[in-house]
């Protein structure tokens, strides 16, 4: 973690954060204070509400409570054109968005620029060929994805998703699914963004090993609520037995009945029959 970080300005802010889905409680009372250049993980059993929180930050859903700082505007208060604006800083990978089939890496890549700018065409190459070199995969912008490996999909993906320059950057599973050196090289790139270009990120992780070398600070999320925020060294020393379950990769879903299991999913009394 650059050392000060602490002195730097906050660029997300969560505070007191509380979501349903229909009657059942999602997010309860999640606070997070993120600094400029700094990478954070959020980390969690499944269901604990990880992406339900990103999805919060990123205003595609309205809480039940709670307030949301992006770069220091509220995003349930600013206006629909400071949000487009802001949605310009900000800069999304997930597994969901993956390449259209239908275009060229390249023309993937530079898609943003063709939706949020006017910049002409010659300029759109020269900046979406830069930034295909920046993941590594400079020269490939006209290979259809299907002609792609799975890393340069990812690789391919990000291009596309820092082709605006954004100050912010989120990240779903960003590792899951590739083998471990491809992973690896993806963390490498998830660093360097951060320290050439001073992103500061969000990254949703199953991944222990990517998280421990990409964190400057981890958020454990358990049942909606924020567990423990720290360091890696934090939280590898943490005596909590939650957290201590899911270093070890034990999923406390394996201890309980399915009846307890289907009580907390509902949030009523429901008997299996
Ligand atoms: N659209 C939805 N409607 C109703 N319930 C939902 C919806 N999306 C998620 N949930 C439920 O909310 C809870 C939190 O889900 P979420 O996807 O945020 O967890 P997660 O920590 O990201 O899990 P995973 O690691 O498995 O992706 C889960 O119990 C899930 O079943």
């Amino acid at each position: 973690m650059k050392k000060d970080l602490e002195q730097q300005d906050t660029v997300i802010e969560v505070n007191q954060l509380v979501t349903h889905y229909g009657q059942r409680k999602i997010l309860d009372g999640v606070d997070l204070n993120i600094k400029r250049g700094e990478i954070r993980v959020i980390m969690g059993g499944s269901g604990s509400g990880k992406s339900t929180l990103l999805w919060h930050i990123l205003g595609l859903y309205q809480p039940t409570k709670g307030r949301i700082h992006l770069l220091g505007q509220d995003i349930h208060e600013i206006s629909f054109n400071d949000m487009l604006k802001l949605k310009q800083d900000i800069g999304v990978s997930f597994q969901s968005g993956a390449l259209f089939s239908s275009m060229s890496v390249g023309e993937n890549v530079a898609l943003p620029l063709r939706e949020f700018t006017d910049l002409d065409e010659n300029t759109i190459r020269i900046i979406s060929r830069m930034k295909l070199e920046v993941v590594n995969l400079g020269g490939f912008h006209k290979l259809m994805p299907s002609q792609l490996s799975g890393g340069m999909i990812k690789r391919a993906a990000l291009a596309r998703s820092i082709v605006m320059d954004p100050k912010l950057l989120f990240f779903d599973e960003p590792s899951a699914g590739l083998d471990p050196v491809v992973a690896s090289e993806i963390d490498d790139l998830i660093l360097s963004l951060r320290d050439t270009m001073g992103m500061s990120m969000v990254v949703v992780t199953h991944e222990l090993d990517s998280a421990f070398k990409i964190a400057d600070k981890i958020t454990v999320l358990d049942n909606g609520k924020n567990l423990l925020t720290g360091t890696v060294e934090e939280i590898k020393a943490s005596t909590n037995k939650r957290v201590m379950d899911l270093l070890q990769r034990r999923s406390r879903h394996d201890k309980l009945d399915p009846a307890d299991y289907l009580k907390r999913l509902t949030q009523e009394n429901y008997t299996l029959s």
